[in-house]
């Protein structure tokens, strides 16, 4: 039974739909990376999934449970921390947690569950409004896991966070996961759910782009890389032979200049050499791959932090006959 299913799915604001038809399926005991940019639909249908919206059309199960019809059934088993989470400044920890068991009926130990989440002891006692952004993350997930529940609903818990509070919150995500939680994070930075996530789903103006593995989706841009070769004569007769190379996508020629789109690895280097035998003169070489982030922010239409993240050029050896380029 996939903890999360969704069927043509849909949410319309007058004109606006910010949920478009959305089939989705998080699958039992996995950390699915909910992903899109600001406005993309993420907390919208986070909000239909708990039954806070209604969609226009479509339907959605958790845990099996419809998530309009019997939302009932699924409150008590599920742990949410709601987007922009804050901490009641006057009330210590420990109330805050005890607050979580009364409203949702549960019988938790306080201490077990701050203990569960790492709040020190001296901690708990003090006032909320005290807690650094850390400590503050390890309450909200103490909260969210008062009853035990079978999933974890996080949206965007990343935000605001620094780099410190970013990894504290992927070792409570990953703590979680090991002792078999299926966890929902939605965020706006693939970075910040690159390191925990089984899969990701992309988001984009309510529509889903992509759903992969982190795996999967590097695999997808593995080969995307470009070589470009500055050479010592014209490069428009030297095209032909880069074209002819196995891994080789596209050639553009332009003046001493040869750019040649590949998708195997291994063909950077076999069009260096294979140009060096049929007499070319190769001045410098320049390789640029694609990032993750690139691609991400390509899948979501986002052209300048497509180009801001793209992985540095990589200038290779120099041009020497036979010569391999370093990646
Ligand atoms: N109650 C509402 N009334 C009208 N439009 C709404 C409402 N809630 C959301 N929207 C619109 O729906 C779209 C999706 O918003 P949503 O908050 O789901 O996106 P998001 O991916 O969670 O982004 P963010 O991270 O900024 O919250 C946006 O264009 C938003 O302005």
């Amino acid at each position: 039974m996939p903890a999360i299913d969704t069927t043509a799915l849909t949410k319309e604001y007058g004109d606006l739909t910010a949920v478009d038809g959305l089939d989705l399926t998080v699958r039992e005991g996995e950390v699915f990376g909910f992903l899109g940019p600001n406005g993309a639909g993420k907390s919208t249908t986070i909000n239909m999934l708990l039954d806070f919206t209604r969609p226009t059309a479509g339907s959605a199960t958790v845990l099996g449970y419809d998530a309009q019809a019997e939302a009932d059934r699924i409150s008590p088993r599920i742990g949410i921390i709601p987007e922009g989470f804050d901490i009641y400044p006057r009330l210590d920890g420990r109330r805050h947690v005890e607050f979580a068991v009364e409203t949702k009926d549960a019988d938790d130990d306080p201490d077990d569950v701050l203990d569960r989440v790492g709040l020190e002891p001296a901690a708990r006692d003090r006032a909320a409004g005290e807690y650094s952004t850390g400590m503050r993350q390890r309450l909200a997930m103490g909260m969210a896991l008062v009853g035990d529940p079978d999933l974890l609903i996080m949206d965007e818990p990343s935000s605001g966070l620094d780099p410190h509070g970013i990894r504290e919150l992927q070792d409570l995500v990953r703590a979680e996961a090991e002792r078999g939680t299926t966890v929902f994070f939605s965020s706006h930075i693939l970075e910040h759910v690159e390191a925990v996530c089984d899969r990701v789903g992309v988001l984009n103006d309510g529509e889903l782009v992509a759903v992969d593995t982190i795996d999967g989706l590097r695999e997808s841009i593995g080969g995307e890389s470009t070589v470009g070769l500055a050479l010592a004569g014209p490069a428009e007769e030297l095209a032909p032979v880069a074209k002819s190379i196995d891994g080789v996508t596209d050639v553009a020629a332009s003046g001493r200049t040869l750019e040649c789109t590949i998708v195997d690895p291994a063909a950077k280097a076999t069009v260096v050499t294979e140009l060096v035998d049929a007499g070319a003169t190769i001045r410098d070489v320049r390789i640029r791959d694609v990032s993750l982030e690139s691609l991400f922010a390509s899948l979501t239409g986002d052209a300048d932090a497509a180009d801001a993240n793209a992985a540095p050029e990589s200038d290779a050896s120099p041009p020497t006959a036979g010569s391999e380029v370093a990646e």
